[in-house]
């Protein structure tokens, strides 16, 4: 589905990371780990092709990115689901209409059940005509996880999904996650959280990698 093969990104302050080799195949269970600003964010950017490598190939559904014009690219992020890190709503509209908001913008209707059954998924029917600024930081990812889902991607990329939840909210986040990967979606967690990994790998088996002093490792057996 995603591949990237000898990957580098670089910009004006240096290399980022090189020599980089990623497979996202259906059903797959990756968590990227490393510290703060080794690239977690950028690389997942190059996974759901919002930046371009510099250097290696990466491969959108069997397309190679630097050969797809920006229709292409389009078309190939509907089927990626991102939760971005400030999860990004339009603070003017409801909740379920932001989580509408990939329909009505790719043009889809967005009446009917399917965004009921959504919000009660990810247990916020309550908070469906709510505005985005008066969700708990919980209800926000997921929210953000249920936008990210509208459209049935075959991947979903998270970056730091729990970073602001307590435990309890994080494992709901998780169990949603999980039961994603469970239908045959390739899930990719960028995150700090270690208890969020070692419970994903009671569940799944999950692949964790690390991201660090440029090179993308796999990490140690503790995790
Ligand atoms: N195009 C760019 N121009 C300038 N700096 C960049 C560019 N791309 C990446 N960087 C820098 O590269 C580093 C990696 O950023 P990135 O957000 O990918 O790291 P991260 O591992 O996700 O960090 P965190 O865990 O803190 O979220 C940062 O220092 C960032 O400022």
């Amino acid at each position: 589905m995603i591949e990237l093969e000898n990957v580098a990104y670089s910009y004006g302050g240096g290399e980022l990371f090189s020599d980089l080799d990623l497979s996202l195949q259906p059903g797959s269970f990756h968590f990227l780990t490393g510290p703060s600003g080794a690239g977690k964010t950028t690389l997942l950017k190059l996974c759901y092709g919002e930046l371009v490598a510099t250097a290696g190939d990466v491969r959108l559904f069997g397309d190679d990115v630097r050969g797809m014009d920006r229709d292409k690219v389009a078309l190939a992020r509907r089927r990626i689901g991102v939760v971005h890190q400030d999860c990004r709503f339009l603070d003017h509209l409801p909740v379920a209409e932001n989580i509408a908001l990939p329909l009505t913008v790719s043009g889809r209707s967005s009446e009917g059940s399917d965004i009921d059954d959504l919000m009660a998924w990810v247990g916020l029917t309550r908070q469906a005509d709510q505005l985005p600024p008066e969700l708990s930081g919980g209800e926000r990812q997921r929210a953000a996880l249920a936008r990210a889902v509208i459209m049935s991607p075959e991947v979903i990329i998270a970056d730091e999904p729990t970073g602001n939840i307590d435990w309890e909210m994080s494992q709901r986040l998780l169990a949603l996650l999980v039961e994603l990967n469970r239908m045959g979606k390739a899930v990719l967690i960028a995150t700090h959280d270690l208890t969020l990994i070692r419970a994903a790998k009671a569940q799944v088996q999950a692949r964790v990698l690390r991201l660090k002093d440029r090179r993308l490792v796999a990490a140690g057996a503790d995790l």
